[in-house]
């Protein structure tokens, strides 16, 4: 099967209404390709700037490898036990590299949204190692938008500035910046109550690059959209990372919006909560028109489907 060919005239995921238009620039297009790969193994981290994520092998025909890149987070024999003895997590072992989008996929009660606390530093592990990179700075965008409804758009955006202390003038103008940024210019005074669902996630999401992250932390911010605005924000998200460089880890339940978004996919299995199977892929960034009925995308849906079942069966 050939996995580059795009079946054209497909989708219509990128005809950004007024209402959910998010980033108008990305990246030149990569070339076509995925690759996927069984997990295991360990890097060694030193210092700040830590070690390159370990290669792994490839299954798809085409695969190429990924260039080594500067590790953000490294998890080693990462374990979660509550108080109330629920396992949540054992032996995570997870290299999170600059500027990839890593979405990690599983069951409901498998752990992902532990396993992104920890990641987050919002959770303490019971058991091994968690690196971060010192210069880091982290973004967090949840499933409920969680705006203050008493507050307009722009006020919502720049409240982390003004927790941080910073300059009132400055607030402003990065707030209408990151507004900008998800394609909201001209809502800065618009109330939560104004704007759509889709709207205020975008809200949400320049409330989380305000501060300029680097690594851009997703917990299901999706889920609760209609399937049109989730296409169209999956878009806009792509563009803003490839046009960004942010590294993203993204919390879904499902097998074709992380194989929409990913880079890399990490299959969670649950009881306890732990690593099951590793993907890795690669597609051009913003996804072109017609990728979502591709052969192409139908083929890593295909495979990201079976290392789930797997992980489901173990
Ligand atoms: N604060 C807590 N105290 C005790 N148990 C917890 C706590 N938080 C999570 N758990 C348990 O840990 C396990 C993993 O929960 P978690 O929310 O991380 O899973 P999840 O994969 O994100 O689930 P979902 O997809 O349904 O949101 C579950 O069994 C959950 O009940």
């Amino acid at each position: 099967m050939d996995h580059a060919a795009i079946i054209p005239g497909g989708g219509g995921e990128r005809q950004a209404a007024a209402d959910d238009r998010l980033l108008p620039h990305g990246p030149p297009p990569r070339p076509a390709c995925c690759r996927a790969g069984a997990r295991r193994g360990g890097t060694r981290i030193e210092g700040t700037a830590l070690a390159a994520p370990p290669r792994r092998p490839s299954f798809f025909p085409h695969a190429h490898r990924l260039p080594p890149r500067v590790t953000l987070v490294a998890l080693d024999g990462v374990g979660k036990r509550f108080a109330s003895g629920t396992e949540a997590l054992a032996g995570i072992d997870l290299r999170i590299g600059a500027g990839e989008f890593l979405a990690i996929l599983g069951p409901s009660g498998c752990g992902k949204s532990t396993l992104l606390r920890l990641i987050a530093g919002l959770a303490e592990p019971s058991s091994g190692r968690i690196t971060r990179q010192a210069s880091r700075q982290v973004g967090f965008v949840f499933q409920e938008a969680t705006l203050l409804p008493w507050s307009d758009a722009i006020t919502n955006v720049r409240l982390p500035l003004r927790l941080a202390g910073i300059d009132r003038a400055e607030q402003e103008a990065r707030a209408a910046a990151a507004l900008d940024q998800v394609g909201l210019r001209g809502f800065e005074r618009a109330y939560p109550r104004e704007l759509s669902g889709g709207m205020r996630m975008r809200v949400s999401i320049a409330r989380a690059l305000v501060t300029r992250p680097s690594l851009l932390l997703m917990d299901e911010p999706f889920a609760a959209l209609d399937e049109l605005t989730r296409h169209r924000l999956n878009d806009d998200l792509l563009a803003l990372w490839a046009g960004s460089g942010v590294t993203v880890v993204f919390v879904t339940h499902s097998v074709f919006e992380s194989v929409y978004l990913a880079s890399r996919i990490l299959v969670m299995a649950t009881r306890p909560g732990r690593v099951a199977a590793e993907l890795a892929m690669e597609a051009p960034a913003p996804r072109p028109t017609g990728f979502r009925t591709s052969a192409e995308y139908a083929a890593l849906c295909r495979a990201t489907t079976e290392a789930l079942e797997g992980a489901m069966a173990q």
